[in-house]
């Protein structure tokens, strides 16, 4: 097929290079550079309002910069023949903020969306390949009638999660997945991911302000300020980088907490 050899499947899965995104006067990315690399768990920060769900947005492909490129696999994406793209993007899965359910369908439903709209697969299997995306997240099997509005926060963001899940995807992105969790829901929630992560071989670009998640389960951290994401690296390089509002968020009381927890876990696991 014309354009499937060109993808370089030992490039990263994902880089934003030179992005510019502008809306109107408002520029909110500036020649910002940022790679994704295969099997990885990312966590994005930065300020409110600074680019975070946006650059989410325009790397899964929901929006186009102003300038520059987003390259699957060492690839410009507009570049890709359109059969590649729909299965690179058929290999991505999205849990929004909030988990954007559909409210008038039940669980098993809304997992079925995206095996409906873009796979041929009988309606009997849908329902058998949902049914284990359930059981995978942690929901139990009832849950798989529910609507959400029978969900409590922490069963509506696993059922999101399995909805991202539906099309097996390799590339997982997740905007503010913990937020709204209390602290033993939202290490539970941390505790899937590493598991996700592990069992069906995903990279994780993850849009948190959750210190803990960065500690528990972030292999790196791109910080995004001033436009640019000018460090994406270990918490231990990240914390010690020299800008205001990383020293700020890294050197702050939330933060010391969430070190000594982490070092209390490490300890307590051996
Ligand atoms: N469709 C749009 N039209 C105009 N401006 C927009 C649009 N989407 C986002 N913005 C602006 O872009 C900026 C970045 O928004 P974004 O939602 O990416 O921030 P964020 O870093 O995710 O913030 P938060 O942590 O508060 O969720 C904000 O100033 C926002 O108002």
């Amino acid at each position: 097929m014309a354009g499937e050899t060109e993808i370089d499947p030992s490039a990263p899965p994902m880089r934003a290079v030179g992005i510019r995104t502008q809306f109107g006067p408002n520029v909110i990315h500036d020649n910002l550079d940022f790679t994704v690399n295969q099997g990885e768990i990312v966590g994005l920060v930065g300020g409110s309002g600074s680019g975070k769900s946006v650059l989410m947005n325009t790397m899964l492909g929901l929006k186009e910069p102003e300038g520059g490129t987003i390259e699957y696999f060492g690839r410009d994406r507009n570049a890709l023949a359109p059969e590649v793209r729909r299965k690179i993007n058929n290999g991505m899965g999205v849990l929004f903020q909030g988990g954007a359910l559909f409210s008038s369908l039940t669980v098993r439903q809304n997992i079925m969306v995206p095996m409906r709209e873009n796979t041929d697969i009988s309606q009997g299997l849908m329902r058998e390949l949902a049914d284990m995306k359930i059981h995978m997240v942690g929901l139990p099997p009832e849950s798989a009638v529910l609507y959400p509005s029978d969900l409590s926060g922490g069963m509506k963001k696993r059922a999101g999660l399995a909805r991202a899940l539906a099309l097996d995807p390799k590339l997982l992105f997740l905007d503010e997945p913990t937020a709204g969790l209390d602290p033993v829901g939202a290490n539970a929630f941390d505790e899937l991911i590493l598991g996700l992560r592990e069992a069906m071989d995903l990279t994780v670009l993850m849009v948190t302000h959750d210190l803990d998640s960065l500690y528990h389960i972030c292999d790196r951290i791109a910080v995004l300020v001033d436009k640019r994401i000018p460090i994406a690296d270990s918490l231990a390089v990240v914390s010690q980088y020299d800008h205001p509002w990383v020293k700020e968020y890294f050197g702050g009381p939330r933060s010391r907490a969430a070190i000594a927890a982490k070092e209390t876990q490490s300890r307590e696991t051996g």
